[in-house]
């Protein structure tokens, strides 16, 4: 059983799937193609990666792949917390350049769906946060791209004091959203 519910970008959605707990512990399908699908979610996903980020205030992103390695993405966390991060890049969008934010942690056992046309990062709220997504594309470096996570026009409230936070050199270095290319017409 997989319930489906919508954000304020009604494109990102919030998964629940079924959880069946017993004297165990517990047991979920984290991902079923045919529940998914009839769940509206018919993206077909090519490769699973995973992140593990040892410190609280990490940030990676915010990123996406242009086309033709364009990423939809499945997004949840296995262990710790995350505060998940979608931005609309698709100019012709009535919510081009707004995001939602949305708490994924592995007691919540939320996923977050990311539709292509969307750049895509988080902020660790635990030491040791490992997140686990499917997306609809194989990497491409060349397609690999990104905008600035501290990009004041993007209003995103990070959960950690921006002279703190954890960062790649690479993600220190992204374009602004005014000075993006348009990937996403
Ligand atoms: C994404 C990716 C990376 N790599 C290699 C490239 C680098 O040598 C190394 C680390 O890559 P990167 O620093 O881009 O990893 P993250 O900063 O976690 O990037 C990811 O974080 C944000 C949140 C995302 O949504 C993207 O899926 C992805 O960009 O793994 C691969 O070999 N395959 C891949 O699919």
């Amino acid at each position: 059983m997989v319930e489906v519910e919508s954000t304020e970008l009604s494109d990102v959605k919030i998964i629940r799937t079924k959880l069946f707990v017993d004297a165990r512990g517990h047991f979920m399908e984290t991902y079923n193609r045919e529940a998914f699908a009839a769940a509206g979610i018919r993206d077909e996903f090519v490769q699973d990666n995973t992140s593990l980020s040892t410190a609280v205030g990490t940030i990676r992103g915010l990123h996406f792949q242009s086309a033709p390695f364009a990423q939809a993405k499945l997004v949840r966390v296995v262990r710790g917390r995350i505060l998940d991060v979608a931005v609309d890049l698709r100019r012709s969008s009535p919510t081009y350049g707004q995001h939602v934010a949305v708490e994924l942690t592995a007691e919540n056992r939320l996923q977050l769906f990311i539709p292509v046309g969307f750049a895509h990062g988080f902020c660790t709220l635990e030491p040791n946060t490992e997140v686990a997504y499917k997306v609809t594309a194989h990497y491409s470096a060349a397609h690999d791209h990104g905008v600035a996570w501290n990009d004041q026009t993007l209003r995103i409230d990070w959960p950690v004091d921006p002279q703190r936070a954890i960062l790649s050199d690479k993600d220190t270095r992204y374009p602004s959203l005014v000075e993006l290319p348009d990937y996403f017409p």
